[in-house]
């Protein structure tokens, strides 16, 4: 993490896990594993399934938990006949500050292509979410080293039509799809390799002052055992955490990272 303004931020994606019930439970935990110091140090939010989210936002706010929280996607339409989706502003409503876009799960899943990752950071933007754009390449890609174009073609689509004022606002999450839930880790040299492609290309396109102050996360079956070395690359902000973050205590000690890097 380089000496600059940006805040380190840990997000834990629950994907489909988690029912309100437990949600509950795992915030209280986290809550009472960190300090206030810790939890000011490190940006802390957790990312539920949307039936989770009016709970976690009664605990939050009753609370007055330093833990911030959104949701894991959402529909690029404010309102209307869509059956099933949710939208920016019934998130907002809700207090969420994140929203996850362009997770490689809902582009193979649910078929996202480029153009509609881009209508939902719009929409996110629009109604006052910062978005969680994922971007990253699969095997193939990665073998045919075609990595880091491949992250900044999404990256350039995804971005499309923004100005440098909303750029700052959205997150870049680097997630190599192979290191997704695999326990195949990318190297902490991987994970600045592309990190700091996807700066300089935000700095290209919407300038320098814009590259340094955007947020970039690696995601890919982070943990707390090597969270501290992705973590002391330079172009690395923070982690989206998927499987580690649904154990309050494994997640804690992911947050506490700065006790085991020397910057
Ligand atoms: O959004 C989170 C990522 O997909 C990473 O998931 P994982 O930590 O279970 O590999």
């Amino acid at each position: 993490m380089a000496d600059t303004v940006r805040r380190p931020l840990m997000a834990g994606n629950w994907k489909m896990n988690l029912n309100h019930l437990e949600a509950i439970a795992l915030v209280q935990k986290l809550a009472f594993s960190l300090n206030e110091k810790q939890l000011t140090e490190v940006e802390t939010v957790v990312l539920p399934p949307f039936t989770d989210l009016r709970s976690v936002q009664t605990l939050i706010d009753g609370d007055k938990l330093l833990i911030g929280y959104g949701a894991q996607d959402l529909s690029p339409y404010a309102s209307g006949a869509y059956t099933g989706d949710i939208s920016g502003p019934m998130l907002a409503r809700l207090g969420c500050q994140y929203v996850v876009v362009g997770h490689s799960e809902r582009r193979a899943y649910h078929h996202e292509d480029d153009a509609a990752v881009n209508a939902k950071v719009a929409a996110a933007l629009a109604h006052g979410l910062a978005p969680i754009l994922c971007v990253g390449e699969g095997l193939e890609v990665r073998e045919a080293a075609g990595h880091v174009a491949h992250c900044s073609d999404q990256l350039d689509a995804a971005l499309k039509g923004l100005s440098a004022e909303q750029v700052e606002k959205v997150v870049i999450a680097y997630e190599p799809v192979w290191a997704i839930g695999t326990g195949k880790t990318a190297t902490p040299e991987d994970a600045q390799e592309v990190c700091g492609a996807v700066r300089e290309r935000v700095a290209e396109r919407f300038g320098k002052e814009t590259g340094e102050r955007t947020r970039v996360l690696y995601g890919g079956s982070v943990k707390s055992s090597n969270i501290a070395g992705i973590m002391a690359k330079p172009d690395v902000d923070g982690a989206l955490i998927g499987g580690a973050s649904l154990d309050a205590d494994e997640f804690a000690k992911i947050v506490r990272f700065p006790e085991h890097v020397s910057r």
